[in-house]
C-alpha cells in the first residue's frame, strides 16, 4: 500500500499543507525542529489514530488552533481510500471513504505503518513493557480481533485491580464479582497469549532469516515468549484459558493483598535468544542492533504475508544509529517494493545506496518544498 497524499490543518507545526509522495522512498530532509518527526508522526497518527511520541492528542493540535485535520489518500490493491482524522478537546472522529466510524478499532487497519526509530533500537534491551507495546501495536494492526480483544482486556484488567483494591480494604470478601471478572479476563487473556504466539511463530521465521543475512551466517536468532501461564498446551485457547483460571485460583491471596492481577499477558515478555543466549544480556551492542533490525524488517515480510499489502516504512533519523552495512541491508531490503519515509538532517550517504533516486522533500518550519 502507498500513501499518496497527506493533507494537515493545524497538526503541530503545520498549518496547511497538502503534498503528495512519491511511491518509492521520500526523504524528509531538515534541520533540527523544522517539522520532519511531526510528518512522520502525522503518517503514524492517520494509520492508528493515535501518535508514537505522546498519549495525550492535545499536544498534536497547533498551539494557536482548537482543532487538527488529517487527511490522506491511501492506494491499496482494491482501490483508493480516503481516511480522514479530526481532533478537538472533544475526542476524536474517524473517517474511512468519508464514513464515519462508530469505533476506533474499526478504522485501525486501513493504513498500516511500521515505524523504526532510535528508540526500537532499544526493543530488546528496553523494558517488557516495550515488547508488550511492540506485539500489541504491530498485531493490533495485523487482526481487528487482536485490537478488539486488547481493548477488552485492558478495560476489564482495569475494573479487577479496582475490585482487589476494594477487597483488600474489606475484612469480609465478596468473591462473586472477582470470580466473574476472573473468568472475562481469561477469556479475552486467553485470546491474546495465543494470537501473539501464533504471530510471533511467523515473525520468527522471518527475522531469523534476516539475522542470519546480516550476520552473514554468524548467528542464529530465535524467540521466546515468557509467560507464567502453567499451560499443558499453549496452542490451544482453552487451555490456556483454564491455565490462567487457575494462576487466578493460585494467586489470590497474593492478589488481595498486593491489590492488583499478577498473571496474564499484561505481564508476560517476550526473550530473544541469539546463538542460544538471551542476547539483551550476554549480547553485545552490534547484535542487540541486529536484532532490533531483523525483527523490523521481518515486521515487513509479516505484514505481507497476513494482510496481502506491504506497509508504509517511516525511518525516523534511524540511519545514523546505524552502521554502514546495516544501513545498506536496511536500504536494499525496502527498494521497489516498500513505500518508506526517512528523516534526516544530510542526504549524504542515503543516496548512493539506494538504486531509484528518492523523491526528497526539504523540510523547514511547518514547510515542505519539493526538489525538482
Ligand atoms: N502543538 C504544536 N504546535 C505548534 N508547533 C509545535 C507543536 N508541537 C511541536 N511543535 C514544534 O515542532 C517543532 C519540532 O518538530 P519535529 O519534532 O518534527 O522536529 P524535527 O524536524 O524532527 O527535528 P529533529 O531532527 O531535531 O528531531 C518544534 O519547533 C516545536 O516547537
Amino acid at each position: 500500500m502507498k500513501l499518496e497524499e497527506l493533507k494537515l490543518q493545524h497538526f503541530r507545526n503545520y498549518q496547511d499543507l497538502d503534498v503528495t509522495f512519491g511511491s518509492g522512498v521520500n526523504v524528509l530532509l531538515g534541520e533540527n525542529a523544522q517539522g520532519k518527526t511531526n510528518l512522520l508522526e502525522a503518517i503514524y497518527f492517520l494509520a492508528l489514530a493515535r501518535s508514537h511520541r505522546t498519549s495525550n492528542d492535545r499536544e498534536l493540535i497547533s498551539w494557536e488552533a482548537d482543532t487538527a485535520q488529517v487527511y490522506g489518500r491511501v492506494l491499496k490493491h482494491s482501490g483508493n481510500t480516503p481516511l480522514e482524522l479530526t481532533l478537538s478537546k472533544h475526542g476524536k472522529k474517524a473517517k474511512v471513504n468519508h464514513l464515519e466510524q462508530a469505533k476506533l478499532s474499526d478504522y485501525v487497519g486501513q493504513l498500516n505503518v511500521i515505524l523504526f526509530a532510535p528508540e526500537d533500537l532499544s526493543l530488546v534491551k528496553g523494558s517488557p513493557q516495550g515488547r508488550r507495546r511492540f506485539m500489541d501495536m504491530e498485531f493490533g494492526q495485523m487482526s481487528h480481533k487482536y485490537l478488539y480483544d486488547i481493548a477488552q482486556y485492558r478495560t476489564i484488567l482495569k475494573q479487577r485491580n479496582r475490585y482487589l483494591k476494594e477487597l483488600g480494604n474489606k475484612q469480609q470478601s465478596d468473591m462473586v464479582l472477582l470470580d466473574v471478572l476472573s473468568d472475562q479476563l481469561a477469556n479475552y487473556g486467553a485470546s491474546i497469549i495465543n494470537a501473539r504466539l501464533n504471530l510471533l511463530k511467523r515473525l520468527e521465521v522471518w527475522a531469523a532469516q534476516v539475522h542470519n543475512e546480516i550476520s552473514q551466517e554468524k548467528e542464529t536468532l530465535v524467540f521466546r515468549y515468557e509467560t507464567a501461564v502453567k499451560a499443558a498446551d499453549l496452542s490451544d485457547t482453552q487451555h490456556i484459558y483454564e491455565a490462567l483460571k487457575q494462576g487466578y485460583q493460585d494467586r489470590r491471596e497474593k492478589e488481595l493483598f498486593q491489590r492488583t492481577t499478577l498473571i496474564g499477558p499484561h505481564r508476560d515478555d517476550l526473550k530473544f535468544i541469539v546463538n542460544g543466549k538471551d542476547v539483551a544480556s550476554f549480547g553485545s551492542q552490534g547484535q542487540q542492533r541486529t536484532t532490533a533490525l531483523s525483527v523490523k524488517l521481518a515486521e515487513i515480510n509479516l505484514m505481507y504475508e497476513q494482510t496481502g499489502e506491504y506497509p508504509v516504512l517511516l525511518l525516523d533519523d534511524v540511519l545514523s544509529e546505524l552502521d554502514d552495512s546495516r544501513q545498506t541491508h536496511l536500504l536494499t531490503a525496502i527498494q521497489d517494493k516498500v513505500q518508506t519515509f526517512l528523516t534526516t538532517p544530510s542526504l549524504s550517504g542515503v543516496a548512493q545506496k539506494l538504486i531509484h533516486q528518492p523523491t526528497v522533500f526539504n523540510i523547514s518550519n511547518g514547510q515542505i518544498q519539493t526538489d525538482a
